[in-house]
C-alpha cells in the first residue's frame, strides 16, 4: 500500500463508544477501504490498561488498513500530526451536578486538548466533538485553538439526524433510503429540532406524506430529541454502538461528500445564516463535497420549525455565556 497513512486520534479511547470505534475505525469504514490509518488513543492515566487491552484486540483483528496504534495519556503527543481527531472522552454528569460543573468540567478537558491540536496537529485537522455537551465541548475546544480555521470544529448531531430517519421511516412504511434531506437544528440536548418539512419520503414531501402536525409535535420530535435518555433508561448504559455508528457517518460524509440531492446535519460554528447567532456551534442541513461543508441555504422556515430553532438556539447561547463566564472560551 503506498498511500500516507491518516493519522486518526480517539479520545475516550477506552470508554464504550470507543469500544464499537475503534474497530470500524481500523477496518476502513471512516475514511474508505482504500486509505490506511494509524491510531492514536487518548485516555486518562487510570484507564490507559484498558486502552492497551482494547489496542492489543485491535493487533488480533489484523486489519491491513491499520499500520500503528499508539496509546497515550498525553494531548500533545495524542495529537501530533492528527488529521481527524474524535473527541469523545468527556465528564459525564453525576447526581447533585449542576449544569455549571458539568461545563466547568468538561472545559477542563476540551480547553486543553483544542491547544494541543492548535499547536501539534496537521494542517488538514478536522475535528468531530462526540462528548457531551457535544456543541458547547466543540465551542471551547475551538477557542482554545485560533491558528486552527473555526470551521473545522464540529459536533455531532448525526445520531440525531439516523434516529430521525427511522422514525419517519416507520411512520410512513418506507425505508430510510426513501428519505432525503432531513434537518436536525441545534443543540445536541432535548432542545434539538428534527425538521421534515424540507425532508421528501420517496420523492415526496415528508410533512405533506405524514400530514399530521400533532404526531410531530407529540411523537415524533420528543421521540427523536429524548431517544438518549430512553436508551440509558432501556440499556442501563447511554447509546454507545448507534453513537459510533454516527461518529463514523459523520466524519465520512464530510470527508467523502453527501449524495446528489441529499443533505446531512452537523454540529458547526454559524455564519448567522437562519438568524442563528454567529460563533454558536449549532447543527444546520449542509451539504459537504472534497472535505468541506457548505449551509444548505434558502429554505423557507415556517412558524412552527422558526419557534423550535429559536428555542434550541436560545440554549445555545446561554451555554456560550456560561463558558464565557467560566472565561473557558
Ligand atoms: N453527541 C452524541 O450524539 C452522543 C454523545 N455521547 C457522549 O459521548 C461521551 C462518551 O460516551 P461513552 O463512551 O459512553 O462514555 P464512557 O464513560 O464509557 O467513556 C468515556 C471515556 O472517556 C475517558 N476520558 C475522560 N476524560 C478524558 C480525557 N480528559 N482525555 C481522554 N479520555 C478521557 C474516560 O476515561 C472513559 O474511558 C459522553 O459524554 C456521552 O454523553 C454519547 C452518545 C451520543
Ligand atoms: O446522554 C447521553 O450521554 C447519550 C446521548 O447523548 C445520546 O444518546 O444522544
Amino acid at each position: 500500500m503506498t498511500r500516507t497513512p491518516v493519522n486518526v486520534t480517539v479520545t475516550g479511547a477506552a470508554g464504550q463508544i470507543g469500544y464499537a470505534l475503534l474497530f470500524r475505525i481500523a477496518s476502513g469504514q471512516l475514511l474508505g477501504a482504500d486509505v490506511p490509518v494509524k491510531l492514536r488513543l487518548l485516555e486518562i492515566t487510570p484507564a490507559l490498561k484498558a486502552a492497551e487491552g482494547t489496542a492489543m484486540e485491535l493487533d488480533d483483528c489484523a486489519f491491513p488498513l491499520l499500520q500503528g496504534i499508539e496509546i497515550t495519556d498525553d494531548p500533545n503527543v495524542a495529537f501530533d500530526g492528527a488529521n481527524v481527531a474524535l473527541l469523545v472522552g468527556a465528564r459525564p454528569r453525576t447526581k447533585g451536578m449542576e449544569r455549571g460543573d458539568l461545563l466547568e468540567a468538561n472545559g477542563g478537558i476540551f480547553k486543553p486538548q483544542g491547544k494541543a491540536i492548535n499547536d501539534h496537529a496537521a494542517d488538514d485537522i478536522k475535528v468531530l466533538v462526540v462528548g457531551n455537551p457535544a456543541n458547547t465541548n466543540a465551542l471551547i475546544a475551538q477557542a482554545a485553538a485560533p491558528d486552527v480555521p473555526a470551521e473545522r470544529f464540529t459536533a455531532m448531531t448525526r445520531l440525531d439526524h439516523n434516529r430521525a430517519l427511522t422514525q419517519l421511516a416507520k411512520k410512513t412504511g418506507s425505508t430510510v433510503a426513501d428519505i432525503k434531506r432531513l434537518t436536525i437544528w441545534g443543540n445536541h440536548s432535548a432542545t434539538q429540532y428534527p425538521d421534515i418539512f424540507h425532508a421528501t419520503v420517496a420523492g415526496k414531501n415528508a410533512a405533506e406524506v405524514v400530514g399530521d402536525e400533532k404526531w410531530l409535535a407529540e411523537d415524533f420530535i420528543p421521540t427523536v430529541a429524548k431517544r438518549g435518555a430512553a436508551i440509558i433508561e432501556a440499556r442501563g448504559a447511554s447509546s454507545a454502538a448507534s453513537a459510533a455508528n454516527a461518529a463514523i457517518d459523520h466524519v465520512h460524509t464530510w470527508v467523502n461528500g453527501t449524495a446528489e440531492g441529499d443533505w446531512t446535519s452537523m454540529g458547526i460554528p454559524s455564519d448567522g445564516s437562519y438568524g442563528v447567532p454567529e460563533g454558536i456551534i449549532s447543527s444546520f442541513p449542509v451539504t459537504t463535497k472534497d472535505g468541506k461543508y457548505e449551509i444548505v441555504q434558502g429554505l423557507e422556515i415556517n412558524d412552527f420549525s422558526r419557534a423550535r430553532i429559536d428555542a434550541s438556539v436560545k440554549e445555545l447561547s446561554e451555554e456560550r455565556e456560561a463558558v464565557r463566564g467560566l472565561g473557558l472560551i
